[in-house]
Order: C-alpha cells, then sequence, then structure tokens
C-alpha cells in the first residue's frame, strides 16, 4: 500500500512544534519513488526538522507521514531504519571509531540480537564504501577525519544501511566544489529515493527531479526546477534579486544573484509591494 497520491513516502498535513513555536505548519508532499527530491527553503525554515520527521527520529504533533500507506508513528523503529536512513547535518560519532567501523553501523537494523557480522553485512559494507571512494581510509580513526571526509563516511553508513529512502541534511556542507558535484552525482545516480536539503540552488537545479521550498515551516513552491525556480520566488523566499537563465546542463534552470537585499514586508503592511512585485526580479533570461 502507499500513500494516497501513490507515494510510499507521504507527508500529510504535518505539524509539529518545539520551543513553544510551530515549526512545521501543516506540511503535504509525496516523495516520488527513484527520484531525487531537493528540500530548499531558507535558514530555519524547518528542512533539518522535516527531515528528522520524515526519518522518524521525531514525532509530529499532528498529521501524518505514511510510509507505503502505514503512519510511520505505528511502525516499529527497527523497520523504519532498515528501510530509511538519515545522514544529519553535524553527524558525529561517540566513541573514536575506524573508518570501517563506523560505516559497519550501518548494519545495525539488519542484525538479529547476538547474532555475529554475516556475508550480507559485509557485502553492504563493501559496496558502500566502494561507492564512496573510502578504501584508502579504512582504518584511519573518525576524529582524524576532515569535515568532507566524514561527511563521505556518514554517507557510507547510510548505504550500508541499504535503505530504500536515503534522507541528507545539507550533504555538501564541508565540500569543495569538485567533491560537492562528485556527491551529488553519486546521490542522484544511486538507485533509491533520495530527499537532500540543500542550500546551493544551482546545486539543486542541477541534480534534483523535484523541488519542495518551505519558507517558515510551510511549503510555499514544489515542483520541477525550472518550475519552482523563478525570480520572483527567490525574491519571496530568500529576498535576493536573481537573473534564471535556461542554460544549466540539460537546459535546467541556472542562477545568477544580484548584489542588493531586498526589503521584507513589513507585516500586515498590503500596501507594501512584495519583494516579487519588485520589477528586476521578474527578469527570465536565455541562453544565447
Ligand atoms: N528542539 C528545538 N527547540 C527549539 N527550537 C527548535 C528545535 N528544533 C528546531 N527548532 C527551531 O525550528 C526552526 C527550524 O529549524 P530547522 O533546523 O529545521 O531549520 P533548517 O531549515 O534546517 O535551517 P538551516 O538551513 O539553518 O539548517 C529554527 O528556528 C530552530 O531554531
Amino acid at each position: 500500500m502507499t500513500g494516497e497520491g501513490g507515494a510510499p513516502l507521504a507527508v500529510r498535513d504535518v505539524r509539529w512544534s518545539a520551543g513553544g513555536r510551530l515549526i512545521l505548519d501543516g506540511v503535504a508532499l509525496d516523495v516520488a519513488p527513484g527520484g531525487t527530491l531537493g528540500l530548499l527553503g531558507p535558514n530555519g525554515s524547518g528542512k533539518s526538522s522535516l527531515l528528522r520527521l520524515l526519518a522518524g527520529v521525531r514525532r509530529a504533533a499532528g498529521g501524518a507521514i505514511l510510509l507505503d500507506g502505514d503512519d510511520l508513528a505505528g511502525l516499529p523503529r527497527r523497520r523504519v531504519a532498515q528501510r530509511l536512513a538519515l545522514v544529519e547535518q553535524h553527524a558525529e560519532t561517540e566513541l573514536d571509531l575506524t573508518v570501517l567501523e563506523v560505516v559497519r553501523l550501518g548494519r545495525i537494523p539488519h542484525r538479529r540480537p547476538w547474532s555475529g557480522v554475516g556475508a550480507e553485512d559485509d557485502c553492504a559494507v563493501a559496496e558502500a564504501i566502494a561507492r564512496t571512494g573510502l578504501q584508502e581510509r579504512l582504518h584511519q580513526r573518525w576524529s582524524t577525519l576532515s569535515g568532507g571526509e566524514r561527511q563521505r563516511v556518514q554517507i557510507a553508513r547510510a548505504l550500508a544501511q541499504e535503505p530504500r529512502e536515503l534522507l541528507l541534511d545539507e550533504p555538501t556542507n564541508h565540500l569543495d566544489v569538485h567533491h560537492q558535484l562528485d556527491l551529488l552525482t553519486l546521490v542522484a545516480e544511486l538507485p533509491l529515493t533520495s530527499v537532500v536539503a540543500l542550500h546551493d540552488l544551482n546545486l539543486a537545479a542541477m541534480f534534483c527531479d523535484r523541488l519542495v521550498v518551505l519558507d517558515a515551516g510551510r511549503v510555499v513552491a514544489a515542483g520541477t526546477p525550472a518550475a519552482v525556480l523563478t525570480p520572483r520566488l527567490i525574491a519571496d523566499v530568500y529576498r535576493v534579486r536573481a537573473v534564471v537563465g535556461d542554460d544549466g546542463p540539460g537546459g535546467r534552470p541556472s542562477i545568477r544573484f544580484l548584489p542588493g537585499r531586498l526589503r521584507a514586508p513589513a507585516p500586515h503592511d498590503a500596501a507594501a509591494p512584495s519583494a516579487a512585485s519588485t520589477p528586476p526580479t521578474t527578469e527570465r533570461t536565455t541562453a544565447p
């Protein structure tokens, strides 16, 4: 069974509060199988909170997250962990493990209590290490890794989990441009469904099939990169002027930001022109 819209992973009218504030407010989305869904939005818009709810690490206060049509809240943790893997922004390990030991942690949801490491576990770990190019680092200690290497190890751990859905919170943080492209190419080519929170709109345009934009805990846009990444949306959500071309790879949008910040509309100031109505932001260029 799947969610009403047919998606194996679906969010239905989800609300979540923290610190006495409503952080996610009526969020609804379908994660189509097999693709890469980009989660965009300014700092504090609720991307990490939503990813944690999707992974079952947090419980929604209202609405539901549906996994194959079942409410995630009612499913055993182990079953959820066999299915979904989350790579958080600042993942740490408490013990000073080696790279190989961290990647092996990904097998825990698949192991029976008291059972040792089996051939299937070794195979999944080896595959995850090969995919992330960590063969040379296997016995290096976590504490000695660079930020980018740690990121790759956490992704390898998540892949060793053999999830059907991989949830990544700003995975390109800490990575140089080569490794950013490398990592998102890897994610886009994985034979699974990925949900990736990203800040870089050009990377989102290049690598994601669909985008969902959060602003102050609400979904304000959803669709293909070309449909979502308009100057108007960028002005409204990020308060930045931008020129959007269609000369990205495969005719996808490419975004060039312009100097000067747009002012936020004053609350209840209906007369104030919205950022989106500022003329230069509606510009769209075409590749020569
Ligand atoms: N446990 C918590 N207690 C209080 N406030 C919280 C808690 N968790 C999240 N928040 C608040 O919820 C809002 C959304 O946070 P979240 O980390 O989900 O945003 P984000 O879109 O991932 O931001 P960023 O792009 O900066 O990583 C923020 O204002 C944050 O301070």
